[in-house]
Order: C-alpha cells, then sequence, then structure tokens
C-alpha cells in the first residue's frame, strides 16, 4: 500500500528555436493507499506529460514526487518500482506473451526461474491471459494486446500504478468489459493508480477521484460525484457531461433571476449582485418538458428519439443559443413543434461571465 504525492511538479520543453512549452504548471496532488485517480483532460493539457515525470521517463523542471514520504525525484526509473503500461502498449514482437511477461518481472529482480513461471501463470489467470501465453504479440487483437500491457505493468508488484488511455484501442462492447476487469484487478491488488483519459466516461465510472486538467494546469480535484454536479468552473462544466451541458449567458437581476434576454428570465439558485455577468448551466437531463403551461415556450428543431432517453434540440423564444433538453423514452416530437421547457432552479449552474468560476 503507497501513498504518492506530487507538489508543484512541474515541465517546460525547451526546444531549440521554439518558444518553452509550459506542459505542467505546479501540479499539486496526493493520492491515498489504493485509490485510483483519473486524469482528465483534453489533447495536449499535459497527463502524458505528469504521468512520464512520475514515472521517471521524462526529467521535472521542478517541484517533488513522494512514494510514502521519500521523494523519487532524483531516482531512475528502474529504482522507481512504477508499474506503467502506455497507450502503444510496447510489448516486444520477437517474443510470446509469457516472454513478453517474463522479460518485465527478469529485468527488474534477479528472480529464480521457477518463480518467474509462477508469477506468470498466476497473472494470465487474474488478467485473463492463459489461452495466449504462447501467442507472438502480432497475432493479437487490441484488446489482447492492452490486457498483456497491464499484466505485464502488473507482474512487477509495483508500489504504483500509471495506466496512460489504457482501453483507447477498443472498441466499445470490448472497453465496456475491460475496463469492468480493470476495477476488479485494481480494487482485488489494492495498487495506488493514476489513469491517464481523455475519455470522461472512462474517467466517471473508474475513478475514486478525478483531476481535471486544462492547459497544465488542475481545474478540480473531486469525487465523480463532486465533478458531474458542481463543476468549478465552465470549462470542468463542458468538458464533463454527455450531452454537453447547457451554457446560456445571461445578466443577473435584483430578484434572483437572469435575464437571458428582454422576455426570457430564469431563476437562480442563488442571489446574485445585480448587473453581474453570467453563464448558467444546465444539464440535459436538468431541462423537462411541462406537460401544462408552466416553463418557458420553446420551438423544438430536432429529436432523436433514443432507446433510453430520447434528445430533443430546442430553440427558446427570444433567445439564441439552442438547448439540448433530455426526453422520455416514450416522447415523440417533430420540427417545429411548441413545448414548453423547465429548468430545475436548484440544479442550475452559475458562473461568473468573465472569470468562468462557479459563484455556487
Ligand atoms: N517532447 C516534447 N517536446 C516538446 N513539447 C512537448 C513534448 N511532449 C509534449 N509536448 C507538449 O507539451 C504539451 C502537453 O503534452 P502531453 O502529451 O503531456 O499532453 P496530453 O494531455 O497527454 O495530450 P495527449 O492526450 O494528446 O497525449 C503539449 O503542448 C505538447 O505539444
Amino acid at each position: 500500500m503507497t501513498r504518492l504525492e506530487l507538489r508543484e511538479l512541474r515541465k517546460t520543453y525547451r526546444t531549440r528555436g521554439r518558444p518553452p512549452v509550459e506542459a505542467v504548471r505546479g501540479i499539486d496532488l496526493t493520492l491515498r493507499s489504493g485509490e485510483l485517480l483519473g486524469l482528465l483532460g483534453p489533447s495536449g493539457c499535459g497527463k502524458s506529460t505528469t504521468l512520464r515525470m512520475i514515472a521517471g521517463l521524462e526529467a521535472v523542471t521542478g517541484g517533488d514526487i513522494l512514494v510514502d514520504g521519500a521523494s523519487v525525484v532524483r531516482a531512475p526509473a528502474q529504482d522507481r518500482n512504477m508499474g506503467v503500461a502506455f497507450e502503444n502498449y510496447a510489448l516486444y514482437p520477437p517474443l510470446t506473451v509469457a516472454e513478453n511477461l517474463a522479460f518485465g518481472l527478469r529485468a527488474r529482480r534477479r528472480s529464480a526461474r521457477g518463480d518467474v513461471s509462477r508469477k506468470v501463470a498466476e497473472i494470465a489467470e487474474r488478467v485473463g491471459l492463459r489461452e495466449i501465453l504462447d501467442a507472438h504479440p502480432s497475432t493479437l487483437s487490441s484488446g489482447q494486446k492492452q490486457r498483456v500491457s497491464l499484466a505485464r505493468a502488473l507482474i512487477r508488484e509495483p508500489d504504483v500504478l500509471l495506466l496512460d488511455e489504457p482501453l483507447s484501442h477498443l472498441d466499445a462492447a470490448q472497453r465496456d468489459t475491460t475496463r469492468r476487469e480493470l476495477k476488479r484487478i485494481q480494487r482485488d491488488l489494492g495498487h495506488t493508480t493514476i489513469l491517464v483519459t481523455h475519455d470522461q466516461e472512462e474517467a466517471l465510472s473508474l475513478a475514486d477521484r478525478i483531476a481535471v486538467m486544462k492547459d497544465g494546469v488542475i481545474q478540480q480535484l473531486g469525487t465523480p460525484y463532486e465533478i458531474y454536479d458542481s463543476p468549478a468552473n465552465v470549462f470542468v462544466a463542458d468538458f464533463v457531461g454527455e450531452p454537453a451541458i447547457n451554457l446560456l449567458p445571461g445578466t443577473a437581476t435584483a430578484d434572483a433571476h437572469a435575464r437571458l434576454s428582454d422576455s426570457v428570465r430564469l431563476a437562480l439558485p442563488t442571489p446574485v449582485a445585480e448587473g453581474r455577468e453570467l453563464v448558467l448551466g444546465i444539464r440535459p437531463e436538468d431541462l423537462r418538458l411541462a406537460g401544462d403551461d408552466s416553463g418557458l415556450p420553446a420551438r423544438v428543431v430536432a429529436h432523436e428519439p433514443l432507446l433510453e432517453s430520447g434528445i430533443a434540440t430546442l430553440a427558446l423564444d427570444g433567445v439564441d443559443r439552442h438547448l439540448v433538453a433530455l426526453t422520455d423514452p416514450d416522447v415523440r416530437l417533430a420540427h417545429d413543434d411548441r413545448v414548453r421547457v423547465v429548468a430545475d432552479r436548484d440544479l442550475t449552474q452559475v458562473f461568473d461571465a468573465e472569470t468562468g468560476d462557479s459563484l455556487r
């Protein structure tokens, strides 16, 4: 069981003839023993750089990395005891799966031959690789390769497990199964784990806590519920959630409303200084179609009736921006239908238009 701490971790890439790139700008994070932390953010936000610094594959520009309170920031990669499974697998093609697994173990410790075979068999059983132990990587599916990659990281009995987009090459069905397996294995073995992903669903379903990153800075650290229900700013609100949250500009009124246009006002969950420019965030599932004349009049732009719930695109009368609302599975709407839409006041997010920060 291991605690991992990142303190003021920084990385600036300097390439001759180009301006420096500040990929990671002072990250502070503490992972509890056995915790699975999802590092989530768009491409280029510095996730992989962070992981590579922890693994010792990239020198840090500043800050510290501590494992159980001891700094490892100057230790070479092979002395850090981190299990790494990266996106591009990095399996050795001439070796069989069993040999690939054994190789990782032998390279690390001078283990006895019998010991190695026992460990390979054990991990193959746990990760579901028994049938393909004699296969070569070139004959494996993407899902199998990713599992071998995970097994190779696990077989070293690492203090910390670092997974970079471990499910990215899988199709939807494989991803679901592998995700469940990954969660089970991580929980059984109790590794302190960082999982890098740009896929919010992966982060929301796997992680104990999520750190949402943008431009080398952590925007919010919290449980999946905290991130989803109480986003710290517009970026987090917009990045997490599918279909995306509705973001509507408005101006605060004296009576705890936001004016979206001359004719449209929405109630705020908390009072805000009159005249303040806001962005309201309303999740598609927090909008409902009214059966009576409550709510705001709107026109249906499009409706996709899906199996579990439909997705309606609506134009509120007098507001330029379209809204997306989830509809019950039995609802059928046609283009230009008139409806009335109600937003749940208590679930409405309120952000400052200038800073993007939450005002709740
Ligand atoms: N070796 C390098 N030299 C120079 N710049 C780099 C290098 N590696 C990454 N960068 C830059 O650092 C920033 C962060 O990159 P990084 O790969 O860590 O992001 P990421 O969030 O993992 O993105 P992705 O999901 O696309 O891998 C990007 O602007 C990238 O172009």
